[in-house]
């Protein structure tokens, strides 16, 4: 289980969230939202223990995860850019990133047909479309077997068939007893039933808000 214990952060002398508390159970998803600039991309950086808040604690099975054994070990994290090397093609991404997950359950092609780049396994990463090195990057989703999933907008640059792939990967996650917690503008992807919504709503600055 995840929790976090009233965080809070100012950000440029504004407060983006203050003691916001919630717990994560396994089978369960978290979908933060917010408009533009509200401080998701800052909030899922401190929960992946990536940066400090300026008040609050964030919980891994009870630990500190600064303290914790097995926090990084448990958690996948995927920033807002795909992370992938441009000059590999989406084979050579793969087994790369097989090397760091030594627990990886199916083979390169299958997870390439899985995430639709099925045809461009030999192409290098540069040449591909943002939406298809965005599919290279999400190959971890079908790699790792971390239960703590947190995602920065991961649907960004996907067409309708990539989303739907991922909505299915995230229910078997869900049902396998993984947790997931997500940014995106785009909700429906996450099962009901199994998410609590999480909205931060720091005021906007004076300019942006009359424009
Ligand atoms: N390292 C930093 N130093 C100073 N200010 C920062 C830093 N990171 C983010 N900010 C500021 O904090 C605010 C929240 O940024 P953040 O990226 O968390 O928002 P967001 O909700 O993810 O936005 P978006 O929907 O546009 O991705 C922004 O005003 C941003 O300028």
């Amino acid at each position: 289980m995840l929790s976090a214990r009233r965080l809070s952060l100012a950000r440029q002398s504004r407060q983006l969230f203050s003691d916001v508390s919630f717990s994560l159970e396994p089978g369960r998803a978290l979908l933060l939202q917010g408009r533009n600039g509200a401080g998701k991309t800052s909030m899922l950086r401190i929960l992946a223990g990536l940066s400090q808040a300026d008040d609050g604690q964030v919980l891994w099975q009870d630990s500190p995860i600064q303290q914790s054994e097995n926090f990084h070990a448990s958690l996948l994290y995927l920033g807002h850019q795909p992370a992938v090397n441009v000059e590999l093609s989406p084979t050579e991404n793969l087994r790369y990133l097989c090397a760091l997950h030594d627990d990886n359950a199916e083979s390169i092609a299958n997870i390439l047909v899985a995430v639709g780049l099925a045809g461009y396994e030999d192409v290098p990463a540069g040449q591909l479309s943002a939406g298809q090195q965005r599919r290279i990057a999400l190959s971890r989703l079908w790699l790792s077997k971390a239960p703590l999933w947190i995602l920065d907008e991961p649907l960004t640059a996907l067409d309708v068939k990539a989303v739907a792939g991922l909505e299915k990967r995230f229910k078997q996650h869900l049902d396998a007893g993984g947790m997931l917690i997500v940014t995106t503008h785009q909700p429906a992807v996450l099962p009901e039933h199994a998410t609590t919504r999480l909205e931060l709503s720091c005021p906007e600055p004076e300019s942006e808000a009359s424009a």
